[in-house]
């Protein structure tokens, strides 16, 4: 087995991530700077759903513990992936705990949070981490995307995707945006795209 598989495991929960990530994938080949596409290698992704316990922590400790988990149980290489939402008048949280307090709070909820306080920055975080295998030491892939909280705006299909509105986003939020605009400039793109830079360069 390598340590650069062709088909990278993504062990996730979480179908919205897959789809995203695919999509990215994709377009990054399409796109690629080599000319000769031969030459141009494609990962593919498969993904498998585990209930992998997350700790509490930094974002990458969070995400470290989590993909070391994730190695032991299908004993072999994989990747997985935190997204984090940080809010700069809370100092960062909820940050890794987003996905708590989205489902206790709601969308209104996250505004409502942010009431009492002058700044509504916000950044969207996202990091892979890739473990070669069980008992190896996971590396940090991290893409940021900088933005503001704002009241729902678009369809709810995808987490926060309505109240968070990115800098570069010409005034929508990530939900109003179609998912290649999104896919342009997402935390989940910026990190990705890191990762398959590693991925290319191990294969040389
Ligand atoms: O199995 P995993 O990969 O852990 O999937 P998850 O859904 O549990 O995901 P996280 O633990 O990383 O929690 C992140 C939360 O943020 C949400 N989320 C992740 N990426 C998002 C994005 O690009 N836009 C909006 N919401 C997002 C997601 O639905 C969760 O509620
Ligand atoms: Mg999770």
């Amino acid at each position: 087995m390598t340590t650069s598989p062709r088909t990278i495991l993504f062990v996730t929960g979480n179908a919205n991530k897959l789809k995203e990530v695919r999509a990215i994938l994709l377009s990054s080949t399409q796109h690629s700077e080599n000319p000769n596409p031969a030459a141009t290698p494609s990962f593919s992704v498969e993904s498998q759903d585990l209930d992998v316990p997350e700790v509490q922590g930094t974002t990458e400790e969070v995400a470290k513990a989590k993909c070391k988990a994730a190695a032991e149980i299908v004993g072999g290489p994989c990747i997985t992936e935190d997204t984090a939402l940080a809010f700069e008048a809370l100092g960062g949280l909820p940050g890794p705990y987003i996905k708590c307090f989205l489902k206790a709070v709601g969308l209104e909820g996250l505004n409502n949070m942010l009431a009492g306080f002058p700044s509504k920055r916000a950044t969207a975080i996202c990091t892979f981490a890739y473990s070669a295998g069980p008992g190896t030491e996971p590396l940090i892939f991290e893409g940021r995307t900088e933005g503001k909280i704002v009241p729902a705006r678009g369809p709810a299909h995808f987490g926060w995707d309505p109240v968070f509105e990115p800098d570069e986003g010409e005034g929508k939020t990530y939900a109003e945006m179609d998912g290649v605009a999104k896919n342009k400039i997402s935390h989940r793109y910026r990190a990705l795209d890191k990762l398959r830079k590693y991925l290319l360069e191990q294969k040389q």
